[in-house]
């Protein structure tokens, strides 16, 4: 069946896990001919999960839409809201249901590590027959093993946070988008520039609890701290771990007072969070926004300046660089289109 095995290479032939979400739904639209095929992803914390629409093409329809990456979280459907798809993702099984005028919707769900993370839902004029469910099965199989083996290349391992690896790409293709309109401006129908902030988080004295507690309870304050990053900044922003006690923050919000909040929160978040057997563990966190045309090296400097700074002056606190040029306290470093790598 050549046909399957050319969808399969096209959808193990991408590192982009935005391609491979569209590129699955082009090989599903291929093979089973059905009136639309659509690829739905929980995000959110469990208890509070989403579905962001991640891919759907329709019959005749040449490119599949998806969610727009700055959708705001709450504007998304909430998980019990869409019963069949929840059925589908609590049974991690197949589930079978009635569509718009007469038609089949069959579901599938996507696994990841025995997780169920989204579902597959094909829209048919007639109820999908079993060799193509099975068949539907068999690529999602693929998708799963493909998916776990980005992960491993691009997760940490300790904290499943993204590694430095991939921080360089995502970066230039952040700062590239940076002027399109933000969630908020769309919803007002008044398009406001969006800009992206780069935050470096430094865990405080980090070296002392591994000195007193040992590195078990240092890896264990590590992956509590991915942990309390999770769930202070939005699913979209992206979060990284540059090994040792360092985190970086890729965020997208409107202004500098909004990337200041979101950066203060975690600190807050941080310092009142009671860490088994350790108590207190606190971070000082530099930022920066993202220029146009910024390279990754710059920018990163010179949130690091800013966590230089916050260290040198009593840790446990947040300063942003543009705050500390304006105010004399650091030297504008700016360097606008610096492509040098790390
Ligand atoms: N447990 C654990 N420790 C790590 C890991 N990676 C780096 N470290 C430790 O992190 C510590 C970093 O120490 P320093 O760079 O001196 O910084 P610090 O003690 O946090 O001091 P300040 O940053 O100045 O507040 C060192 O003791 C490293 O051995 C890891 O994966 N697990």
């Amino acid at each position: 069946m050549p046909n399957a095995i050319d969808h399969l290479a096209a959808l193990t032939g991408y590192r982009d896990r935005d391609l491979l979400d569209v590129t699955l739904a082009h090989a599903l639209m291929d093979l089973l001919q059905p009136c639309g095929v659509s690829v739905h992803k929980l995000v959110g914390e469990t208890g509070q999960q989403r579905w962001l629409l991640r891919a759907r093409l329709d019959e005749g329809q040449v490119t599949a839409v998806s969610d727009p990456p700055w959708v705001a979280f709450e504007d998304l459907p909430a998980k019990a809201s869409v019963a069949l798809r929840c059925e589908c993702i609590d049974t991690q099984n197949i589930v079978v249901g009635a569509g718009a005028d007469g038609r089949t919707l069959t579901l599938f769900p996507m696994l990841a590590e025995g997780d169920a993370i989204g579902v597959v839902e094909v829209d048919s004029a007639e109820a999908l027959p079993e060799a193509n469910q099975r068949m539907v099965n068999s690529i999602l199989r693929i998708y799963r093993n493909f998916h776990g083996l980005l992960d491993y290349s691009e997760r940490d391992t300790l904290t499943g946070l993204l590694n430095r690896k991939t921080f360089d790409e995502a970066f230039l293709k952040t700062a590239h988008a940076q002027g399109a309109p933000s969630g908020e401006g769309e919803r007002r129908n008044e398009p406001v520039r969006s800009t992206h902030w780069l935050g470096v988080v430094d865990i405080d004295h980090f070296k002392q609890v591994n000195d007193r507690f040992g590195h078990l309870i240092g890896d264990e304050v590590l992956l509590l701290v991915a942990r309390i990053l999770r769930s202070t900044f939005r699913f979209q922003d992206r979060l990284y771990r540059f090994g040792g006690e360092e985190f970086v923050v890729l965020l997208r919000c409107s202004n500098e007072a909004d990337a200041e909040n979101a950066f203060e929160r975690l600190r807050l978040n941080m310092e009142s969070y009671g860490f088994p057997q350790v108590g207190t563990v606190t971070a000082s966190i530099g930022f920066t926004e993202v220029l146009p045309g910024d390279g990754p090296s710059a920018a990163f400097e010179r949130a690091d300046q800013a966590v230089y700074y916050a260290k040198q002056h009593g840790r446990n606190q947040v300063c942003g660089h543009g705050d500390l040029v304006r105010r004399g306290l650091l030297k504008d470093s700016t360097k606008v289109g610096d492509i040098e790598l790390f």
